[in-house]
This record gives structure tokens, sequence and C-alpha cells, in this order.
């Protein structure tokens, strides 16, 4: 098997990845805190900021407390001025525990303000990150090649990657909490530390447990959903095809609906039965664990209220410590718990970060030739051979032939014999893994993609059908001049889409397709006629019509193609079709099998010399008589 280019190893195999490919998954952490920096340096700064302050809340409302008791206590042995309050007050009993008093209500109203102040700025930087990452999926996969998106491996990590996307918002609030509970509990640990330095060595005992258990289930369900995206991708195309507006028809038809509900039911289960045994894994060994916390809490708890009773510890210390032992185990667990689940996200984070670390391999050279504009002597395919990338068979092999400047050349053969691919060739979507094609002596190799791109007009057999309006559905056949109503009139003469928009009850603004609210779908052959016009909005040096006229009526073809003769008359053109009516217009027609010319000539010499083509051409012909 050839290997695909581009290509890293898999980051985790099917094995469970080890405590290194754990801590190496981390490093994705650091592009993420980037990568949130870069989407709003003021919003990640507030929310930094806002979470350093409310770190430091819980420590100063306990020892608030602890002032309030300790006061309390204290005001219960002195003797009582009067019966009431005023009196108290009168005397000047009253007024730190008062202060006490309003100093934690003061605290407790900031901590609320500041909390909901963080959760509003991280729902915004949620937002704008998840909407950065799409954008920059969407740029990153633009500059991929072909060969990426005709892959089932990049395809799952596309998807993989696409999942990460929109699901990595909690990350994002989880990890700057983690730096705030950090902070807490520095704070609350100095705090015990300073009046019962060995109560901390208990600490240990009622999270340790807890982690290993989160790390482990953490881990399987990774692996789960890791291996399932092959059969994850299956599920949403068994959803999409059952349930979608372009498929109704022939599932319909088929009565395919039970048996694509079975198929998916069968997948499904399959993923549900060991999702369900982590969930029950995960819930036994949790109880578990949260019992050992829980009993090492109160066996600190009885400590304390000893050391009370033996009067080492004031009543406020005893509130202070249970307090902070409470708060600190808590907090631990969550923190601890935190870097089990960040490092596992980190895993998913492998997903996104490895999509963007595939590069592209049809690249511009280093010092870019110009396409030869106009085309003088045409374009050579020198012992042309192609394999997919990670496939044994030759598609095209030994390929040798001239298209010739001006020439229409149209490309005859059964399925499968290389047509479309040599189109893909010619259109540097893929290099040739052997010999090589030149325009006018410059070998395709030496122009960049996109110079390549800039001077074709391509339309594939299975060309988009935007759900944008009809402007717009022939506007971006060259974005930049997507606003020229001139131009977009010209092309949609050329290609009859003109009378196609002229029937639309909103004319050029008519939203096309079936997906959005008064979209209008077309005929096969108008949405056709749209595609053309989109190919026509280039100044193409070479048109490419790979089966443009399949869902043309006869007269719609003939006329199609009498003005893509006009068109085309000086320029070069390339026509795929299994028409004989069509086929024949071209100056010169190249019969492929197998990957190779079989014959070569105009339709008057292949129909005289009696070969293939005529045994293809009598056959069509005798159909109509
Ligand atoms: N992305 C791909 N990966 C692997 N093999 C491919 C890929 N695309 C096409 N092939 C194979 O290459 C061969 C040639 O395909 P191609 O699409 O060029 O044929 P074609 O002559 O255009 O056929 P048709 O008349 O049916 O459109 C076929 O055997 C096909 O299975």
């Amino acid at each position: 098997m050839t290997d695909l280019p581009g290509r890293r190893p898999p980051p985790i195999s099917e094995q469970t990845p080890t405590l290194k490919q754990r801590l190496d998954n981390l490093r994705h952490l650091g592009r993420l805190i980037a990568q949130i920096w870069r989407t709003s340096r003021p919003m990640t700064a507030a929310s930094i900021g806002l979470r350093l302050i409310a770190a430091l809340q819980p420590i100063a409302v306990l020892y608030a407390a602890k002032l309030i008791v300790d006061e309390v206590v204290h005001l219960t042995s002195v003797t009582s001025p009067g019966p009431s309050p005023m009196d108290w007050w009168n005397a000047g009993l009253l007024t730190p525990v008062l202060f006490y008093l309003a100093l934690e209500m003061a605290l407790v109203l900031a901590n609320d303000a500041i909390g909901r102040a963080t959760g509003l700025v991280d729902s915004i930087l949620s937002e704008l990150h998840s909407n950065q990452v799409s954008t920059e999926l969407m740029a990153h996969a633009a500059r991929l090649d072909l060969m990426h998106f005709e892959s089932a491996e990049y395809q799952d990590r596309l998807e993989r990657a696409r999942r990460q996307a929109a699901g990595r918002n909690a990350l994002l609030s989880q990890l700057f909490g983690q730096a705030q509970d950090i902070i807490t509990v520095l704070t609350l640990a100095a705090g015990l530390f300073v009046f019962a330095p060995w109560l901390i060595l208990l600490l240990p005992l009622s999270f340790i447990p807890s982690i290993w258990g989160e790390t482990r289930f953490n881990t399987m369900a990774y692996m789960v959903s890791r291996w399932r995206t092959p059969e994850r991708r299956e599920l949403e195309y068994l959803r999409y095809i059952g349930a979608s507006a372009e498929t109704a028809k022939e599932i319909k038809l088929f009565g395919l609906g039970g048996f694509l509900i079975e198929r998916f039911k069968l997948l499904a289960h399959g993923i549900f039965l060991e999702n369900r045994r982590i969930s029950i894994l995960r819930a036994g060994w949790g109880t578990v664990f949260a019992t050992i916390s829980t009993l090492a809490y109160y066996a600190a708890y009885a400590f304390i209220v000893w050391r009370t009773i033996t009067g080492e510890f004031s009543i406020g210390d005893l509130a202070f410590l249970s307090g902070s032992f409470l708060r600190l185990n808590g907090l631990f667990q969550k923190i601890l718990l935190g870097f089990t689940q960040i490092a596992g996200q980190s895993m998913f984070l492998d997903d996104l970060f490895s999509f963007f670390e595939i590069e592209p391999t049809v690249l511009p050279p280093a010092h870019p030739k110009a396409f030869p504009v106009p085309i003088r002597e045409g374009i050579r395919f020198e012992n042309v051979g192609f394999r997919y990338p990670e496939t044994e068979n030759w598609v095209i092999r030994n390929l040798s032939f001239t298209l010739r400047a001006g020439e229409t050349l149209a490309l005859v053969g059964e399925n499968g014999a290389g047509k479309t691919t040599i189109v893909k060739l010619l259109a540097r979507l893929y290099d040739p893994s052997e010999g090589r094609i030149s325009v006018d002596g410059v070998d395709l190799k030496d122009m960049a993609p996109a110079e390549i791109h800039a001077h074709l007009g391509v339309i594939f057999q299975d060309f988009i059908r935007y759900s944008f309006t009809a402007r717009d559905n022939i506007g971006v056949g060259r974005v930049e001049e997507k606003s020229n109503q001139l131009r977009i009139d010209q092309a949609a003469e050329q290609s009859l889409a003109d009378a196609v928009i002229a029937k639309l009850p909103k004319g050029y603004d008519q939203q096309l397709g079936r997906l959005f609210k008064q979209g209008r779908d077309l005929s096969g052959g108008e949405w056709q006629k749209v595609a053309i016009a989109r190919s026509y909005m280039r100044d193409a040096e070479l048109i490419i019509l790979d089966e443009p006229t399949a869902a043309l009526d006869a007269k719609a073809e003939a006329e199609v193609f009498a003005r893509f003769k006009g068109l085309a008359s000086g320029k070069t053109a390339v026509i795929i079709s299994h028409r004989f009516s069509t086929v024949r217009m071209a100056d010169r027609i190249l019969v492929l099998e197998h990957g190779a010319i079989l014959e070569a000539g105009t339709h008057e010499e292949l129909l005289a010399k009696g070969g293939r083509y005529a045994e293809l051409f009598e056959l069509q012909a005798a159909g109509y008589r």
C-alpha cells in the first residue's frame, strides 16, 4: 500500500495511551490557551483577572466567620449593659461584631457579582472561541488537497476535529476555573497549616482514589469515542439518508426506511452498550471513593472537635478549621478531577490540533511560474501515470497526448476509464505519480495550484447545488465579480441559465434549493445550466466540462453546445460525455480504456476506422432508430 502523503502516524493506536502520551497531550492546552488569547485578548484578560479576585474570597469569608464566632463567644461572657440592643450599642460592645458581619456580607455580595461577571465573560468568550475554531478549521480545510477529502481516514479526522470545534467550550471555563481553585486551595492550605499542619496529611487519602478512578474512566471513554469514529460517521450518514429532502424520493420508493432504521439500531446499540458499561463502572467506583473521602473528613473533624474541647482551639477556630478542611477537601477533589478531565479533554484536543497538523502536499513551488496566457502551443501529457493514494491500481498509465491550443477535445470511455481523473490531474487537484503535464512547456508542478485554478473553468458531474440565491449561485464562479451583474447576465445567457432565472418568482434574488424557507428547487438540467454559467464567470484559458449535459434535454444540449463552441472558439476545451451527439462536435476525440488511449481522431476518422468508437456510436445510434 502506498502511504498517504502528509500523514503523521495516528496519535494513539488501538491501545490505551501511556502516561507519557497523556502528558504529551497536555501540550495542546498551550495551543488552546493561545487560540483563546487570539480570539479576544481583553475578554481573556478579564476572565483571568476576575477569577484571581474570586480565588481569595473563600478564605476571607471563613476568616470573617471565625472572627464573628469568637466575638460572639466573647460577648456571651461580658456583663450585660442592659436588655435592649441599643444598650449594647451605646456601650460600644457591638461595634466589632457588626463590622465583621458587614465585612462578611460585603465579601459574599462581591463574590456573587464577580461570579456573574465571570460567567458572562466566559460565555461570550466561549462563543467567540467556538467561531474562531470553526473559521480556523474551514481555513485549514480549504488549504488541504482533494486527496484529503477523498480519503476515509482524513474524513474521520475531519469529523473528529469538527466535533471538537463545537464541543470544547466547557474546557475554557474549566481551565481558568482550575487556576482559580488552585489559588483558593493554596490560601486555605496556608491557613490550615498555620493552625494544624498535619491535618493536611489526611487530605490525600480523600482524593487519590477518586483521581485514579476518574483518569481511568476518562481514558476508557475517550478510547471508545475514538475507535468508534467510523461507526459514528456511518450513524450520521444513515441519519442523513434516512431523513433528508435529497434522499426522501428514493428511500420512499425503494421502501428503505425500515432497512436503514435496523442498520442504525444495530450500530447505535453497540456504542450504547460500551458507553453504558463505562457509566456503570464510573458510578460504582465513584460511590466507593466518595465514601472514603467523607470518612477522611469526619476523622479530621473529630480531631478538631477534640482539640476545641481540650481548649487548644477557640470555637471560632473550630468553625474556621472545619470549614477550611471541608472546602479544601472538596476543592482538592475538584482540582484533581479537573486535571484528569482536562487531561481527558486534551486527548480530544489532539483530534482538533492534529487536524491542523495535516499539511497539503500539492504545493506551490518556491518560485512559481505564471500560467501561460493565452495558451499558444497546448497542454501535453507525457507518459503520465497515476494511482490514488493508498491504492495499488494504476488508474492511468503511460498516457501521452497533446491538447492543442484552441482545440476542443472530447474524452470518451466506459465508466471508470479514468476520464475524471485526467481532469483532476489537469486542474492539479492531484499531482501525477509518474510523468509530467505541461502547459506550453511549463510543468504544472511549477505553477501554484491557485494560479492554475484561476485560469480554469471546470464543471464536474457532481457540481454543487448551492443553497444560495440564483445570483450567488452564478457569481461564486468568480467571487471577486459576484456583484458584477453584467458579467452574471452574460454568463447566464451563454449557458442558457437566463431562461431558468426569468421563470423564477424573484429572478436573480430567488433562493435556490430546498434547504431554506422560500427556496425554490430546480430540475437537474436547470441546475446544470446554472452550474455551467458559474464556469463562464471566469476568463478561463481552459474550459473543462465533465458530463455537463447529462441532465439536459436534447434541444438544450444542442443549444448549450452551439454556444459553448462559440464561447470556446480560440479557447482550449475538454469535454467528457457519454453522449455521442455532444462528442461528435469536438475537434478531436480520445477514446480511453483502463487509463490508456485506445483510439484518437475526429468523429469522422474514428467512424471510418471502424474500431471501438464506431462500435459504441453505432450502439447508441441504434437506440434512436
Ligand atoms: N478518490 C479515489 N480514490 C481511489 N480510487 C478512485 C478515486 N476516484 C476514482 N477512483 C478510481 O479510479 C478509476 C477511474 O475513475 P474516474 O472517475 O476517473 O473514471 P471516469 O472515466 O470518469 O468514470 P465515469 O464515466 O463513471 O465518470 C475508477 O476505477 C475509480 O474507482
